[in-house]
């Protein structure tokens, strides 16, 4: 894609000159891989200069990565590289459509994402249409298709599995299902963007110390059922979160039952969900 002069001109020294100190809150973790339930990583508020010389730095002891955020008084917000980033947003050239979703509204995010090599970002689901641009360096992006759930070993957004990449024999022992699932995968070179439509499940590794920016807009079709608190273009449409309460309340009712019962009344739910499809 035509991305503008940042495919060339987001060197480090560049990057860390014009954004000198302003803070970023990054994700800091001695594992490449990153851990959603054992919570390998912290969060840590850096000066950009220090964090970027930092994360390109591979003989650095940590890990870095960076999914800009925006802030305004109430906390969190969301992100817009113009708003967060206004020493270099304009190197970066959007793809005309975006122009086309703002007029209808629909144009929701813009983030800026910087990782050390060979980060590994965990897989998981956005709620949103999303176009992912690399700027510098390469990633690999492994697709799942929302059809392959049942293999994914699913806890709320991401899956269990951490590494997508353990050997075959780990993967039969503690994710069997696993085997099952279609990677969809493809390597992301600098100035190239991929479609990741909502809803599909995605995995990003870092091949090296990578610049990218990533942009999230809404479906027409679900415009009033956004959650309104979203700042990541992650929250579960209203409907559906309300649909979880339910079914997590409804898994609390049958805890008081014994196991006979408790196991008949599953099975008539996923009978009851299962005459949907
Ligand atoms: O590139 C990354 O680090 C993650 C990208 C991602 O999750 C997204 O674009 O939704
Ligand atoms: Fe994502």
């Amino acid at each position: 894609m035509d991305i503008g002069p940042a495919v060339n001109k987001w060197t480090v020294d560049y990057l860390s000159n014009a954004m000198g100190g302003t803070p970023v809150k990054v994700h800091v973790s001695k594992e490449a891989k990153l851990d959603f339930l054992s919570k390998n990583f912290t969060y840590k508020t850096m000066p950009f200069n220090k964090f970027i010389e930092q994360c390109a730095d591979c003989k650095s002891d940590d890990f870095l990565y960076l999914r800009s955020i925006g802030d305004d008084k109430r906390g969190r917000d969301i992100s817009h590289i113009s708003k967060q980033f206004p020493q270099i947003a304009n190197d970066f050239k959007f793809p005309s459509f975006v122009s086309l979703l703002s007029e209808k509204d629909l144009y929701f995010s813009s983030v800026l994402r910087v990782a050390s090599k060979e980060l590994n970002l965990w897989t998981h689901y956005d709620i949103m249409d999303n176009i992912l641009i690399n700027v510098r360096g390469s990633k690999r992006v492994t697709l799942f298709s929302p059809e392959d759930i049942p293999y994914l070993y699913v806890v709320g957004d991401k899956s269990k599995i951490t590494n997508i990449d353990e050997s075959e024999d780990y993967i039969r022992e503690h994710f069997p299902l696993f085997l099952k699932a279609t990677k969809y995968e493809c390597t992301l070179d600098e100035g190239d963007g991929l479609f990741i439509p909502s809803l599909w499940f995605h995995n990003v590794l870092s091949l090296n110390f990578t610049i990218s920016v990533n942009i999230f807009w809404k479906d027409e079709d679900v415009h009033e059922f956004y959650d309104k608190n979203d700042v990541y273009g992650n929250k579960d449409l209203i409907p559906a979160s309300n649909a979880f309460a339910n079914i997590d309340k409804a898994l609390k009712h049958l805890n008081s039952l014994p196991e006979k019962y408790k196991h008949f009344y599953y099975k008539m739910m996923i009978n009851k969900i299962e005459q949907k499809f």
